[in-house]
């Protein structure tokens, strides 16, 4: 058996190697479930071979990183090191990812969890659901309607040409409070955690929330009509689900409406903008965008020092 070394604090501790987390920990590099165990397999293989009976846990990121290198796909070492260093880092990863209705946040939310190992995912539905119990339909009217027909609730004087536009606006700047303090907690408890839904919008959170270098922000479209209306069909088929399809079908071109106006926030704002047409193309750019804003330098000799520092 091999014996993984490792230390919280200056408490030490041992634990026997698991494939399984192994395969977890290569998983973020893209190489999916079968693979990801396959190759742990091999790394176990390969320390016994090496009659390695005992590794520390930084030896061990350093031995996976050296296989992967030689014998599997060197981007593949450089994305698993990245990794490392976004785990390891003191502050919580905070991803936010805003869409129009219908366009996968709820499912590339949780798609982006399970490949990064997360598991803390709320949805901003679920904040405005305990707002609407706080705040009454009588002093916030908008925000017990959708983001797309909050307009028929607006009760103060249009400002501008589009009611549409405005209403969401008014809907999503009421919502988004509960949403600042999601954030806020997560970032004091040190929660990671991903924030899905329409009220992400880029220029509606507070700036010294969305400047933090572990905020990101992801907004997902679909620029085309067609599929973007195919959505709403996939999303009603299952029988459990009990949203109506043609409230969806007869609001839709309110909710391209929203869509335009977050595209031009994302634009203005500079935040990432994503066409949700492919799972695999949108989770490898949320994925990809993390480890590089966050993962530091590919050194493994960097690794290798902090190893013999401790
Ligand atoms: N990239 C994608 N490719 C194909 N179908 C998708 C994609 N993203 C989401 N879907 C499907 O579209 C439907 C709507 O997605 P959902 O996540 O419920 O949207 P939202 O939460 O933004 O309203 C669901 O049936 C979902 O499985
Ligand atoms: O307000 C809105 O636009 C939708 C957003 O939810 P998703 O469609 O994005 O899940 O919520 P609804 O009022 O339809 O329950």
């Amino acid at each position: 058996m091999i014996m993984i070394k490792g230390a919280v604090g200056k408490k030490k501790y041992k634990e026997p190697f698991s494939k399984g987390i192994m395969a977890r920990s290569l998983y973020i590099t893209d190489l999916g479930y079968d693979k990801s165990y396959e190759i742990a397999t091999c790394i176990e293989n390969k320390l016994l071979e090496e009659n390695i009976s005992e590794i520390s846990i930084e030896d061990l990121a350093i031995f996976v990183t050296n296989y992967l290198k030689n014998y599997v796909d060197p981007v593949l070492a450089e994305k698993y090191i990245k990794w490392r260093n976004v785990r390891k880092s003191k502050e919580p990863l905070i991803i936010l990812i805003g869409g129009a209705s219908g366009v996968g946040t709820s499912s590339m939310a949780f798609e982006l969890a399970s490949r990064l190992g997360l598991k803390n995912l709320i949805s901003t539905d679920m904040i405005r659901e305990v707002m609407r119990k706080i705040v009454s339909q009588e002093l916030s009217p908008v925000i017990h309607k959708s983001s797309f027909n909050a307009y028929e609730s607006i009760r103060t004087p249009l400002l501008g040409p589009d009611p549409v536009v405005e209403g969401f606006i008014s809907h999503v700047d009421v919502v988004n409070v509960g949403v600042e303090a999601v954030i806020e907690r997560a970032l004091k408890e040190g929660i990671s955690i991903i924030i899905e839904g329409v009220h992400i919008v880029p220029g509606f959170i507070k700036e010294d929330l969305i400047r933090k270098s572990n905020v990101i922000l992801f907004t997902l479209i679909v620029r085309d009509e067609n599929t973007h209306k195919s959505r709403f069909y996939s999303r009603c088929r299952q029988p459990w689900v009990k949203r109506s399809l043609d409230n969806y079908l007869s609001n839709f071109h309110l909710i391209r409406k929203t869509q335009s106006f977050m595209i031009d926030q994302a634009i203005k704002h500079n935040s990432k903008i994503i066409d949700n047409v492919d799972v695999t193309y949108t989770i490898d750019i949320m994925v990809n965008d993390i480890i590089e804003k966050y993962g530091g330098s590919y050194d493994v000799k960097q690794e290798s020092k902090r190893n013999n520092d401790n």
